[in-house]
């Protein structure tokens, strides 16, 4: 971003030179870009682009501190089933399910939406699911101190449905545990959790 820019003017920038590159995409792969249904669509997919991976420009720590209240409560907060859209960075294509996270204060509690808006800024951006996995694992535990984090991601990748090997009902499984999490009972407690309709 120039020093003279507004934040304004940076982003029509970054827009206008996404949607030229997608002009060029689509003239590539044969189409015409001035037909009237896709005339609008370099435009609109830089734009979506962009929002796929706004996480770039987002601080999932301060995020994170600017809701942390002291609160004595030491046993285990599980959010689950919170729904997920990523790019995979090899293909640039969908991946998408769920991650479901829990953690055990240790003096500190955490807004619950941050949690899942964590997981955002971490999956907006071009990732595997092993480092979404550990980013918003280390994330949790480096910022918020807790006695023990667990993330596991659920997702199925689009470039292994639409192309490639073309599996269409594989799911990819990752997981991570810090701290009490780390101990068999508490971590099958989670897993236990996380499986039933109760948690
Ligand atoms: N470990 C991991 N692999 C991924 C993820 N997303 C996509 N991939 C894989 O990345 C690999 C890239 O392999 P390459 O052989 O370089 O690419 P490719 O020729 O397009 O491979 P195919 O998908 O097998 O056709 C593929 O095996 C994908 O399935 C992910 O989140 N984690
Ligand atoms: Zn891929």
């Amino acid at each position: 971003m120039a020093p003279y820019q507004s934040l304004e003017e940076y982003n029509i920038d970054i827009t206008n030179d996404v949607k030229e590159r997608y002009e060029r995409i689509i003239d590539e792969i044969g189409e015409d870009v001035s037909r009237e249904g896709l005339v609008k669509t370099p435009e609109r997919a830089a734009k979506a682009m962009l929002f796929l991976t706004q996480g770039y420009k987002q601080n999932a720590v301060e995020i994170l501190k600017g809701a942390m209240f002291k609160e004595s409560y030491d046993e285990m907060v599980i959010i689950k089933d919170i729904e997920l859209y990523s790019l995979c960075e090899h293909h640039m294509l969908p991946f998408f399910g769920k991650a479901h996270i829990a953690y055990i204060p240790n003096g500190y509690i955490v807004g619950l939406s941050k949690i899942p808006r964590i997981v955002d800024v971490f999956a907006r951006r071009l990732q595997v699911q092993e480092r979404l996995t550990h980013d918003i694992l280390e994330c949790l535990n480096n910022t918020l101190k807790p006695q023990g984090v667990a993330v596991v991601i659920e997702a199925s990748h689009m470039c292994m449905m639409m192309r490639g090997v073309q599996k269409q009902n594989s799911v990819t499984t990752t997981s991570g545990f810090r701290g009490q999490f780390e101990k068999i009972e508490t971590r099958n407690e989670f897993l236990k959790l996380i499986s039933s309709n109760l948690s």
